[in-house]
This record gives structure tokens, C-alpha cells and sequence, in this order.
């Protein structure tokens, strides 16, 4: 399948409401910039949305599943089974996005791309299965170009859906065991980095484990070291989930849709979009930087200033649910508060 679309030019923000925007923040009963990242989110929004009052009360949530060969490198402090379980958990509303989803009022759509514990169909679930698992990258391309495509589409389908139900906001979320040893050594693999200042605990791992991590990771890099452009990176390196969260953050830049990112596995798949068709990168808001260790060196990659820093390391769109609430104070704060004018208070 073509992928041309892939470097196809993203809506860009609208510079007249992005103008307009920030004047009427001038002109609210507060201190200029006393609000801080709740004014620069809610013109970054009123930009991207092309409207005077942005809002995000219809928020869609993917959450992208998928087993990674690697593994079987012993890179998780949890077995690969955990990635099935936790879709039917999904399917049964008991896992922490489910919670959050249903106290934000958002729509949860959770994507099966492929389970070596496959639960089968299940309710709630789309199952758009590309293989029972990656390969393991120590030992080959973790996927193949035909699997990285249908990757790329099954999260750009995922936007559509959300484009076309009227969604105000794409937030995509992962789980997969062993995911951030894939998304490490694709990171590492982005920017030139060395696994032994990213690699992290994941779910997990003790000292002695993360050394271990780091060394897998390094195998890995060490065998695809003839990769050269995000996409081969991607493909050697990543994993169903990782490359179908970034054919979504490409599909809503596209679309002029808004994307708040969750965590690092997300963080490094809006590097690889990113990487792979620039423009994307003014679509992206950051929810918040999780403990994870590689997330901070990631997000300063891409100048990104995450809202919250809560110690969360759960992943499944849970942090970006849990910002949710602040980008709508931050949005009936910009509509809702009065101006000096209208309430009569003398300006500095
Ligand atoms: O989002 C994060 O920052 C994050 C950090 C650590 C772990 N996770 C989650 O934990 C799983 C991967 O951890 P691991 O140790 O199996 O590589 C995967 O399902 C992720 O959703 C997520
Ligand atoms: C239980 C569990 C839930 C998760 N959700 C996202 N990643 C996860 C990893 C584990 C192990």
C-alpha cells in the first residue's frame, strides 16, 4: 500500500484565531500570564480548532494493543499473557482507562493489533489483528513493510472514526509487555541516544533488569544500525501499537484534529511521526512526563512542555485522561471569565 500519505502537509494553526486568541487573553481580569500553560493551551487549542472558543467536552480515546517479540528477551517485570488479559479487562471496564474514560464522558475505543494471549472477540474491542506478536528485533526486523502499513492504518482509521464522530480532541493510549524496550531502542535509534541514559524500569525491573534491558536494547541497535530514516526505525525497531499511534498522530494533524500525548511509549511515537513529516509536530499537546526514565530526554526532543508531573508510569492513555480536565478549565476559563471592560477593573 502506498504511504504516501504519511508526508502529506498537516492542516496548519490558524494564525488570525491564534492572534485573536491571545488578545482576548490580554483582556481577561487577571495579570497577564497569570494563568500560564492554562492561556498558551487554550490559544494553542482556539488555533488548531479555528474557533473563538475552543473546547474539548467530546474527547476520543484509542488505545492500541500489541505483543512485542522481544519479549522473550525477559525485558518485563510482567509476563507476555498481561497484554490479552488486560484487553478483556478493557472490554469489562475495570482497567484504569476505563475508569478515567467514563468520568471524562469520553468515547473509549480500545484496538487489538495483535496478541500472542488472544481473548478472541470481545466487546468494545476492534480487532484489527496484524500478527499474534513483533518479531524480536534482537533477532529481525520487528515487523515486515506490509505490517508496519497496516500499523500505520489502523491508527489513521482510528482518527477518521473520531474525525467523523466530532471529536474535539484525539488522545491515543498503548499497552503491550515489553513496549518500552521497543519504544527505548527506538528512541535511542531516533536521536542518536545511548540505551544506558534511556532505558528505565518499565512495569517494573530492578537495577539488575534494566542493565539487562539496556543491553538487549543494544543488541537490537547494533543489528538495524543500517537503519536510516524514522520509517525503517520504526519497522526494525517499534511495534504494532507504536507505529498505528503514529500513523494516528500523522492522520490528526492532518485532519486539523488536536492530540494530547500520554506517556513515553506515546512520546516516542510522536517523535517517529514527527521525524517522519515535521509538520505534525505544532498538532501535539503533551499530557504529562512519566517516571519512565528515557521520557524527559524525548519530550525536551521535541520541546515539548508536558502539563503534569504525577510519578504516573501506567501508560493505556491514563495520563493524558487525567490532563483532560485541565485543558477544559483551561478552555471555560479563556470563554467564560469577563474582561477588564466588562467588569469594570482598572488595568495596570
Ligand atoms: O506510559 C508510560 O510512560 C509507561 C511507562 C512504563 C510502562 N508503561 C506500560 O507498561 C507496559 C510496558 O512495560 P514493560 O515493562 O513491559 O516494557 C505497557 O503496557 C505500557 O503501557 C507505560
Ligand atoms: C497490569 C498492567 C496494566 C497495564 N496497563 C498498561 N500497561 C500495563 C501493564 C500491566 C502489567
Amino acid at each position: 500500500m502506498s504511504r504516501e500519505w504519511l508526508y502529506q502537509t498537516c492542516q496548519p494553526i490558524d494564525a488570525g484565531f491564534e492572534t485573536a486568541a491571545r488578545e482576548h487573553q490580554a483582556q481577561l481580569t487577571k495579570p497577564p500570564g497569570s494563568l500560564g500553560m492554562l492561556e498558551s493551551v487554550a490559544i494553542r487549542l482556539a488555533a488548531l480548532q479555528r474557533v473563538a472558543q475552543p473546547s474539548v467536552e467530546h474527547v476520543w480515546i484509542s488505545v492500541f494493543a500489541g505483543d512485542h517479540g522481544v519479549a522473550a528477551q525477559n525485558v518485563s517485570a510482567f509476563p507476555q499473557a498481561v497484554t490479552g488479559e488486560m484487553l478483556r479487562n478493557f472490554a469489562h471496564g475495570g482497567a484504569a482507562i476505563s475508569v478515567l474514560a467514563r468520568a471524562l464522558g469520553a468515547t473509549l475505543e480500545v484496538v487489538n493489533l495483535g496478541t500472542v494471549n488472544d481473548p478472541g472477540e470481545l466487546p468494545e474491542v476492534r480487532r484489527a489483528i496484524i500478527a499474534a506478536t513483533t518479531a524480536d528485533f534482537c533477532q529481525q526486523a520487528a515487523m515486515s513493510v506490509a505490517q508496519l502499513d497496516a500499523a500505520f492504518t489502523a491508527g489513521a482509521d482510528s482518527v477518521r472514526a473520531a474525525h467523523a464522530s466530532g471529536a474535539q480532541l484525539f488522545v491515543g493510549g498503548e499497552m503491550g509487555i515489553a513496549n518500552t524496550t521497543s519504544a527505548t531502542a527506538l528512541a535511542c535509534a531516533l536521536l542518536g541516544e545511548t540505551p544506558d541514559r534511556l532505558t528505565g524500569a518499565g512495569t517494573g525491573l530492578d537495577s539488575a533488569g534494566i542493565a539487562h534491558k539496556s543491553a538487549v536494547i543494544a543488541r537490537g541497535l547494533a543489528l538495524h544500525a543500517d537503519a536510516n530514516d524514522a520509517v525503517e526505525q520504526l519497522r526494525c525497531l517499534g511495534g504494532f501499537e507504536i507505529a498505528a499511534l503514529t500513523g494516528a498522530y500523522i492522520a490528526a494533524a492532518q485532519l486539523g484534529m488536536p492530540v494530547l500525548v500520554d506517556g513515553f511509549i506515546t512520546t516516542v511515537a510522536a517523535l517517529a511521526a514527527v521525524r517522519i513529516n515535521p509538520s505534525v509536530r505544532e498538532g501535539l499537546l503533551f499530557a504529562h512526563c512519566s517516571q519512565e526514565r528515557g521520557h524527559r530526554i524525548v519530550l525536551d526532543a521535541l520541546a515539548a512542555t508536558p502539563l503534569l508531573d504525577l510519578g504516573m508510569r501506567l501508560g493505556e492513555a491514563s495520563g493524558a485522561a487525567t490532563a483532560v480536565p485541565l485543558l477544559r478549565l483551561a478552555c471555560v476559563l479563556h470563554n467564560q471569565m469577563a474582561t477588564f471592560a466588562q467588569a469594570g477593573v482598572s488595568t495596570a
